[in-house]
């Protein structure tokens, strides 16, 4: 498993935790799109191997996807990414991309909507329900077939760091588990996991 990520990691550093010591399934590479991201010192805590992309080489070459080839990468997972997975590479992993998005979509998704801009446009909508949303990845942002979807209240009350706070609850209570449900439910994709 490679695990792509923009910024603090929590996420990432939960899957790390959940396959420590997994019998048949291990994260083999942490990819940073910026060499500040908190996720790189919860890679290295971990002991696993970093990678930070140039921007032009990942969106107008093949070099990252022969990188995970070469790692014999099986799945790659999207733990706070903020770039748009090209082509090449959605091709390349065809249903073996997950990510995982902080509203229930198809709301508040697409270009735009990551972090707090998801939580502050669901408080300003005055939703009364927000949750997570597991999806496969493909070419559009937000598009793919969801895998699963969790729910939480939005309280007249909740900033958007508040929602923030229950979204991430929900990511790191079951993300995990759903990637490693999909591994095991899909051994045509990964062999006998
Ligand atoms: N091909 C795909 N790539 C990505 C997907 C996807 O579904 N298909 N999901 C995103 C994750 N995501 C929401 O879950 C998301 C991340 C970022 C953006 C966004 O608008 N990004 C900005 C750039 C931000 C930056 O560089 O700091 C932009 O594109 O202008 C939207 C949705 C990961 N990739
Ligand atoms: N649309 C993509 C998006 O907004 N992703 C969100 O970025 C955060 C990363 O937190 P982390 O770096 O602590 O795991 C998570 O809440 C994730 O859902």
């Amino acid at each position: 498993m490679a695990i792509f990520a923009s910024g603090a990691g929590s996420n990432a550093e939960k899957i790390m935790e959940h396959f420590e010591n997994h019998p048949s399934v291990c994260v083999k590479l942490v990819v940073a799109s910026k060499k500040n991201a908190g996720v790189l010192d919860r890679a290295a805590r971990f002991g696993v191997e970093t990678m930070i992309l140039n921007k032009t080489i990942f969106f107008d070459t093949n070099i990252y996807v022969k990188e995970l080839q070469n790692r014999h990468i099986d799945i790659v997972i999207l733990a706070g990414f903020l770039w748009k997975v090209p082509a090449n590479l959605v091709v390349a992993f065809q249903g073996r991309i997950l990510n995982i998005h902080p509203a229930l979509l198809p709301g508040y998704g697409g270009k735009g909507m990551y972090g707090h801009f998801v939580h502050e446009a669901v408080i300003a909508a005055g939703e009364k329900e927000s949750g997570i949303t597991i999806h496969l990845v493909d070419e559009v942002y937000d598009h793919g077939k969801h895998l699963y979807q969790a729910t939480c209240s939005v309280e007249p009350t909740d900033s958007p760091d508040d929602l923030a706070k229950k979204i991430h609850e929900l990511e790191h209570r079951h993300f995990a588990a759903v990637i490693e449900n999909y591994i095991q439910e899909n051994p045509v994709l990964f062999g006998a996991a």
